[in-house]
């Protein structure tokens, strides 16, 4: 059973405090958060928190340790993080990258079983054919799931995604976040992804934190901080709100608005 949390995060770059005191809810196995907002509101910067990248202040605990008390390789076996940006256009193979992360890491599977995994994940995320060419011939969306990939292969207890799709169509948008929600039907967990495709983050998530400014805006259900009245305060944007079959809310953007203003079309 996992539990994180992370509460009262602050950081600041120089004297530019970016993110102000902001409490994430508590999260349990099996649970997505989605972290929205508007360019430049934070949600990298407080992935980068959680990650550890980043110096900050606030507790962030995993079933019930502090992580500044943790043994750091402990905590990078238990929490993986797949970074915006994908691994570099390099002459490695994705393979030779799978086989030295698991290395680095540590992990505890023999030779036969990563090789299984490997070749198990390669292919759900149809990266079988591109396991023996360079990164570099690759194109941006496939070498994002290789970062993917990456984060994967250790089966984190908590998976921090930082925009997982953005470099990628829509069909594998939908694979990937299908194999993320399946892994933890699987074998529980926690997930938090910065995203910025509100149908994604409300087809995908349990729970949706709203930032602006380094703030949280609203925090809540799909349903709960989906609404006009919250888009249109963090995004500019005049928006029309439906429920699938599902009852999960489906956002129309109609037009941007500036100055507390409709654009004309
Ligand atoms: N390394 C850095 N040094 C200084 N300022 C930074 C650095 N990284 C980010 N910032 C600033 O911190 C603020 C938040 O940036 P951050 O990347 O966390 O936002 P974001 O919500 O992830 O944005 P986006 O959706 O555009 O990726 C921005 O004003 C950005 O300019």
């Amino acid at each position: 059973m996992t539990i994180f949390s992370a509460t009262g995060i602050s950081a600041s770059y120089g004297r530019t405090r970016i993110l102000h005191d902001v409490d994430l809810p508590e999260l349990h196995d099996d649970e997505v958060l989605g972290l929205l907002g508007p360019n430049a509101s934070g949600k990298s910067t407080l992935m980068r928190c959680l990650t550890g990248e980043k110096t900050h202040h606030g507790r962030i605990v995993l079933d019930g340790s502090d992580r500044d008390e943790m043994d750091v390789s402990a905590w990078h076996r238990r929490v993986a993080t797949m970074p915006q940006t994908p691994p570099n256009p390099s002459v490695l193979m994705p393979t030779e990258l799978m086989w030295s992360t698991a290395r680095a890491l540590d992990l505890d599977f023999s030779d036969r079983e990563l090789a299984d995994r490997i070749e198990d994940i390669f292919n759900r995320l149809g990266l079988d054919e591109f396991a023996l060419s360079p990164l570099h011939v690759l194109s941006g969306g496939k070498r994002q799931l290789v970062g993917l990939a990456l984060a994967l292969l250790r089966d984190p207890d908590v998976l921090l995604l930082d925009e997982p799709t953005s470099a990628l169509d829509l069909h594998w948008r939908m694979v990937v976040l299908d194999l993320v929600r399946e892994r933890l039907t699987e074998r529980g967990g926690v997930v938090i992804a910065a995203l910025h495709d509100l149908d994604l983050a409300a087809r995908y998530c349990d729970r949706i934190v709203l930032l602006e400014a380094g703030q949280i805006v609203a925090s809540g259900t799909p349903g709960e901080v989906l609404t006009p009245d919250n888009l249109a305060r963090v995004y500019h944007v005049e928006t029309s709100v439906s429920r699938d079959e599902q009852g999960q809310p489906v956002v129309q953007v109609i037009r941007p608005i500036r100055s507390g203003k409709q654009v004309a079309r």
